[in-house]
């Protein structure tokens, strides 16, 4: 991306000078011969650096300094003086002055400095981000739950918070990695963010990747760095995400799926504390403690030799695992009650409850997506209930076909994957799953309470329940919307296309036509 340069400098050559050797470093560069003119271009201009020369004509560089500052905080400036002026640069730096060049001026030195300036203040935004982030979505109960599996749970994280604290500060400081097994939606990131989030590390960044999301070269630069030229495409140095979380934690999500070469580079960030940039030459001592999840046997994946044991039992130094759902099911009204009322909050209404038939309903459901379906599951209801009361058939519970399997077993599940039940997803961007239920009895399951359900036509097709809870949730959401597409979308945490394709499938989209914003929106 091309960076803005603005250039406050009064000698027209070396103005002249800079501003070529940067454009031809792909920088777009506006140039100004006083501290005046140059304030005047900040707003139009929006550098992302600015170069600013000591000895102007007029206001002079520290009070263009102290003006820049206050317009622009964060704005990075590089000041240019003549040799020997220490005491200003001395006052420039406290003014907050990123760098300062004496004259003449190396054009190389000037771009080096610029580069790194502006990968620092790019570092700084992504803090900013992640702390924002962190803040917004750090649980604000933390585990919820009071089954004995998750009462030891806290009790563990307690004595681990407690032993952390304890840690005297000349001791090395990094914590021991934490490995959290369980089963998808058990809760393991929010484990992971408990643990970051109530110890002594809070004020720093809560980094975290999803080693199963991204091919292995990638992972390996968007963890460790690049320098520029690494390879084809590394135009400029970055930094990784364990840089990033210096300080705080790295969570790394899915380790089960992190290629084995990738796997030697994080067991020498464990055992040394060092890491190097891809195409670095130097070792970088980092600070960083790792909390590393996964829904995989990682044992298993050690036997078959695609997780390396010395990383297992490095990893393994706290080991912690989620009980499923399903073998803790008095939680489930739990944390029922837990998401209606956080749900609730969220849409702007008063938290229903949940009728008798619904409770029982909860308590004898496998929950193979555990608390993750359980929250879906609750979220659609809540939007298609406007009772007060959620009964029984308003929980889209989908009973698995005994041809699919959960791929997500762990070792010491009681139940076989095969008998459970598939993931029903809230409202997933795919649709629900409707194919291959015809035969599994799904129609038994409660739906019938929805009401039959007519196709695009009007035939008396045979009913699909899936289909139908599915037409139910958009008719409901449309209807709360005014039918406006954009508000429905967002409603449902679906993309405009998403929706689109579903009115379309279920023939919704006629009615819109009818309405005044309804084909606009609809494109
Ligand atoms: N005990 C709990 N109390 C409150 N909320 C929970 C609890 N367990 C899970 N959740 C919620 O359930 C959802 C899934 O949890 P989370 O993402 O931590 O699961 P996960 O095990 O990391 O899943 P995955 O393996 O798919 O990454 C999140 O919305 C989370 O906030």
């Amino acid at each position: 991306m091309r960076k803005a340069i603005l250039l406050i400098e009064d000698e027209t050559i070396l103005a002249k000078n800079m501003g070529l050797y940067l454009e031809h470093h792909d920088c777009e560069v506006r140039h100004a011969e006083t501290a005046e003119e140059g304030i005047a271009l900040l707003d139009r201009f929006k550098p992302d650096a600015v170069v600013l020369d000591f000895n102007l004509p007029g206001m002079d560089g520290l009070e263009a300094l102290r003006r820049l500052q206050e317009r622009a905080p964060t704005l990075p400036v590089v000041m240019i003086t003549g040799h020997g002026n220490v005491e200003m640069a001395v006052e420039a730096m406290k003014l907050g002055a990123v760098e300062f060049l004496t004259k003449p001026v190396s054009l190389a030195k000037l771009k080096l400095v610029l580069d790194r300036t502006l990968e620092d203040a790019r570092r700084d935004r992504a803090l900013d981000y992640l702390t924002s982030r962190d803040n917004d979505t750090l649980p604000r109960q933390g585990l919820v739950g009071e089954s004995g599996a998750i009462r030891q749970l806290r009790a563990t994280l307690q004595q681990l918070l407690e032993a952390e604290n304890q840690m005297s500060q000349s001791q090395q400081s990094t914590p021991p990695a934490v490995l959290v097994l369980g089963e998808t939606g058990t809760g393991k990131e929010v484990v992971a963010r408990t643990l970051h989030f109530s110890g002594r590390r809070r004020g720093k960044p809560f980094v975290e990747l999803n080693c199963a999301a991204l091919p292995a070269d990638l992972l390996e630069s968007e963890l460790f760095g690049h320098e520029r030229g690494a390879f084809t495409g590394a135009n400029e140095r970055k930094l990784g995400l364990v840089e990033t979380a210096e300080g705080g934690t790295l969570f790394l999500d899915e380790i089960g799926d992190m290629d084995l070469s990738l796997q030697a580079k994080l067991l020498k960030l464990l055992e040394e504390r060092t890491m190097r940039r891809v195409g670095g030459l130097r070792e970088l001592n980092v600070d960083v403690r790792v909390i590393a999840a996964t829904h995989r046997p990682l044992e298993a994946l050690v036997q078959e030799g695609r997780f390396r044991a010395d990383l297992y039992f490095r990893l393994c130094v706290v080991r912690l695992v989620i009980a499923p759902l399903r073998e803790r099911e008095q939680d489930a009204l739990l944390l029922a009650e837990h998401f209606l009322a956080e749900l609730a909050g969220r849409y702007g209404r008063k938290a229903p409850v949940l009728s008798p038939g619904a409770q029982r309903r909860m308590l004898a459901h496998g929950w193979p997506g555990n608390v993750r379906e359980l929250r879906n599951v609750l979220e659609q209801a809540l939007l298609m209930n406007s009772s007060g009361q959620i009964e029984e058939h308003q929980l889209a519970l989908v009973t698995m076909n005994p041809t699919t399997s959960v791929s997500s077993a762990m070792p010491g599940s009681t139940r076989p994957a095969a008998n459970g039940n598939l993931h029903a997803g809230g409202f997933p961007q795919n649709g629900f799953p409707h194919n291959g239920y015809a035969n599994s009895g799904f129609g038994n399951s409660g739906f019938g309470g929805l009401g039959p359900t007519t196709g695009t036509a009007g035939t008396a097709t045979p009913v699909d329940p899936v289909a139908a809870a599915e037409r139910e949730v958009l008719v409901s959401a449309l209807e709360r919307c005014h039918w406006n597409v954009s508000r429905t979308a967002q409603a449902l945490n679906l993309t405009r296309d998403a929706l689109r394709y579903r009115l379309e499938k279920h023939g919704l989209q006629r009615r819109m036509s009818f309405e005044p914003r309804g084909p606009s929106e609809l494109g």
